[in-house]
């Protein structure tokens, strides 16, 4: 998907949530569980009753992982549903991808042939030719880890080296490399207080900032510094929204969390 897409659904829909898919079976309503494929089940109803209050859905994969081949099978039903009946949505396989370019390329082929995502989550550790393979996929989007929401983005993201924090260096060398316009960002929201400095290497590039709701962050906290013209943030909850309830109308709890996240990024699109 183009990102003139993606702006323009975020201005159609007045918001830039995107919904994480992170199925846990221990956490889904038990009634499912006799489904056949459950999670796949849980997906379908949460998608359907949420996909006009959000702009894009990330499933982390190590949650379809961690289920084997089922859980395999459950994620590729899952973009395809989406891709089938949402085209508009942006999809993002939060999978954390990065290896030598030959294996790179390989990741790069599962996500955006195979599976058909629109995106993909990258570690930016082993460098330029590591990420480059992701990034030569027209119209496909690489979001590389940047200020993660973790305790432990301190122990060496934010660590000065040169004169300059890590997070910093891995944002200002990216932007030199080839199709670099395809790249966006991780940053957590969780490190609000550092959107402005983030915004002065990144002034225009779209950032997913997970770490809204069960981690705490605060969007209004984040839009301060974050938010851009074409709005250029993505925030994603996913706890906070699929797990609302676990009873029978756990879809429709789940909405109403996510409504409650889209009114006030209306209010917030409403005073720019
Ligand atoms: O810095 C990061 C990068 C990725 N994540 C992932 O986002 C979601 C957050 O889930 P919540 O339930 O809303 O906390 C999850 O898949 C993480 O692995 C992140 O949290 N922080």
């Amino acid at each position: 998907m183009k990102t003139t897409n993606l702006i323009s659904e975020i201005r159609k829909k007045n918001s830039f949530l995107c919904i994480g898919l992170d199925v846990d079976l221990d956490k889904i309503p038990q009634h499912l569980l006799k489904e056949e494929d459950p999670i796949f089940a849980f997906n379908k109803e949460i998608i359907d009753a949420t996909h006009s209050l959000a702009v894009a859905y990330k499933p982390n994969t190590a949650f379809y992982e961690a289920y084997g081949l089922k859980g395999w099978k459950a994620l590729e039903k899952t973009i395809n549903y989406l891709n089938e009946n949402y085209p508009e949505i942006f999809t993002i396989a939060d999978a954390k991808r990065g290896d030598i370019g030959n294996t790179s390329t390989m990741y790069a082929k599962a996500f955006f042939e195979d599976l058909g995502f629109d995106s993909v989550t990258v570690a930016p550790y082993m460098g330029q030719d590591s990420v480059e393979p992701f990034l030569s996929f027209e119209d496909k989007h690489t979001i590389m880890l940047a200020l993660t929401s973790n305790k432990g983005a301190f122990d060496f993201q934010v660590k000065v080296s040169e004169g300059k924090e890590l997070y910093k260096s891995v944002l200002e060398t990216s932007t030199h490399w080839k199709n670099s316009e395809n790249l966006m960002y991780v940053v957590g929201a969780t490190k609000a207080e550092y959107f402005a400095e983030i915004r002065k290497i990144v002034p225009s590039s779209f950032l997913l900032v997970p770490g809204v709701g069960a981690q705490g962050g605060s969007l209004s906290e984040v839009c301060k510094y974050g938010i851009t013209k074409d709005i250029g943030l993505l925030i994603n909850s996913s706890r906070g929204i699929i797990y609302a309830s676990q009873d029978t109308n756990f879809a429709q709890a789940a909405k109403s969390k996510a409504l409650e996240l889209q009114l006030e990024m209306k209010a917030i699109i409403n005073d720019l």
